[in-house]
C-alpha cells in the first residue's frame, strides 16, 4: 500500500516540525545508523576505525550532524524551487558548502562526500511538492536532478571517484545518482524488507542490504584503493556471505569474518556501499512516514 501513497506537502507535518527540518533530521539520522551499524566489513562501525587510518565512528557521527544545515537548505530549495535548472545550481552550491562544512569538522578527512551528493539530492527531491512519495519516484526525481548540468560545478574534481571512473570505465556515484538510484530502490531496499519479513533483526536486515548492494555496486572507495583485484574480492565475498543465510545466520556470519579480513588485509572499504545503504534507510523512513500519515488519514485524526 505504501507505494500509491502521496506524501504530505504542506510546511508543517502532523507532528508539527516543517518539512524540510525533517526530512534533514532523517538524512542524520540515516548517516549516523549506518556509521554505528555493526560489524560492516572493511567499513568503520562500533568495533572500529575498518580499513581507515584517519576515520572513527564517533567522527562520522559528528560529521554527519554537522551537515544537517546543508540538507536543511538542499530540502528548502527542493520544497519551494519550481525551475529545476535553477534548482540544481542551488543544491550544486549547497552541496559544495557542505563538503566544506564535512572538512572543517573532521580535520580534512573525507567522511561522507558521497553521503553528501546522494542523500542531499534525495530530500531534495523528497521535498518536491510536485509527484509522489514513495522511495521510487522520490529516486527517479533526484535522478532527473542528477541529470541536469550544474554551470558553477568544477568541470574536473581531481577527487579520487572520479579518477577510479576513468581508469577502470565505471559510472561511480554520478551515474548511480543519475540513473534514479537503482542500487537503492532494486537492491537495497527489496532485501532491507524481505530481511525484516523474514523475522530477521534489524541490524541483519541493514547487514544484508549493504552487503546486496556490495555484490553489484562499481564502488569507486574500492577501485581507487585496491582496483580491481579489491572490487571483486568484496563483491565476491559479498555473494559468499548471502549465499551462507546472510548476517542473521551462523555460516553467513563466520563468511561475513572472513570478509572483513579479506578487506583488512587489503585496506580497502565499500564506502560508496555504505552511502547508498544510508540512502536505503533515508528512503525507508520517508515511505514509513507516508504510510503512518495514510494510517492517521484513515482513522480520520489528521487533517490533509
Ligand atoms: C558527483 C560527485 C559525487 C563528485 O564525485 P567525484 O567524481 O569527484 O568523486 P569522489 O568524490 O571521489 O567520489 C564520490 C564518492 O561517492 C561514493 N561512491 C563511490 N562509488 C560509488 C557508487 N558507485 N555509487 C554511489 N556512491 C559511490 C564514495 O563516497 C564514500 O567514500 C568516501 C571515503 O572514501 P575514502 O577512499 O576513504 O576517502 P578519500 O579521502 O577519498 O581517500 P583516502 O585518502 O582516505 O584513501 C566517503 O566520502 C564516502 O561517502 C566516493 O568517495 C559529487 O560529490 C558532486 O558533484 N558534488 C558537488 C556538489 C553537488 O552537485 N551536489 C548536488 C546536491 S548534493
Ligand atoms: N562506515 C563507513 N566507513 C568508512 N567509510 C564510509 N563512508 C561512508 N560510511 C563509511
Amino acid at each position: 500500500m505504501g507505494t500509491q501513497l502521496l506524501f504530505i506537502r504542506d510546511d508543517e507535518s502532523d507532528t508539527g516540525v516543517a518539512l524540510p527540518d525533517w526530512l534533514a533530521d532523517a538524512a542524520v539520522a540515516a548517516l549516523i545508523d549506518e556509521a554505528m551499524l555493526t560489524p560492516k566489513p572493511g567499513l568503520v562501525d562500533l568495533r572500529g576505525n575498518g580499513a581507515h587510518d584517519d576515520l572513527n565512528w564517533l567522527l562520522m557521527c559528528h560529521s554527519a550532524r554537522t551537515l544537517r544545515p546543508a540538507f536543511l537548505a538542499m530540502a528548502q530549495a527542493g520544497q519551494h524551487m519550481r525551475d529545476h535548472q535553477a534548482l540544481r545550481r542551488h543544491i550544486g552550491a549547497a552541496g559544495r558548502d557542505g563538503e566544506r562544512l564535512m572538512m572543517q569538522a573532521t580535520g580534512g578527512v573525507n567522511t561522507h562526500r558521497g553521503a553528501i551528493w546522494a542523500l542531499g539530492l534525495l530530500v531534495t527531491a523528497a521535498a518536491q511538492p510536485q509527484g509522489a512519495g514513495h522511495a521510487q519516484a522520490v529516486a527517479q526525481r533526484a535522478g532527473a536532478l542528477a541529470q541536469l548540468h550544474d554551470s558553477h560545478a568544477p568541470a574536473v574534481t581531481g577527487n579520487k571517484g572520479a579518477l577510479a571512473c576513468l581508469r577502470h570505465g565505471v559510472g561511480g556515484a554520478r551515474s548511480q545518482a543519475q540513473a534514479g538510484f537503482p542500487q537503492v530502490t532494486q537492491v537495497a531496499l527489496p532485501m532491507l524488507r524481505a530481511s525484516r519479513r523474514r523475522g530477521e533483526s534489524e541490524d541483519a536486515a541493514r547487514l544484508n542490504a549493504l552487503l546486496a548492494v556490495m555484490m553489484q555496486l562499481d564502488d569507486t572507495c574500492l577501485l581507487a584503493r585496491g582496483g580491481r583485484p579489491a572490487l571483486e574480492a568484496a563483491q565476491q565475498g559479498a555473494r559468499r556471505v548471502l549465499d551462507a543465510g546472510g548476517a542473521g545466520s551462523a555460516d553467513g556470519q563466520a563468511a561475513l569474518r572472513a570478509l572483513d579480513e579479506d578487506l583488512l588485509a587489503r585496506r580497502v572499504s565499500p564506502g560508496g556501499a555504505a552511502d547508498l545503504l544510508a540512502a536505503a534507510l533515508l528512503l525507508d523512513q520517508i515511505e514509513n512516514k507516508g504510510i503512518n500519515m495514510e494510517v492517521e488519514r484513515e482513522n480520520g485524526t489528521t487533517a490533509v
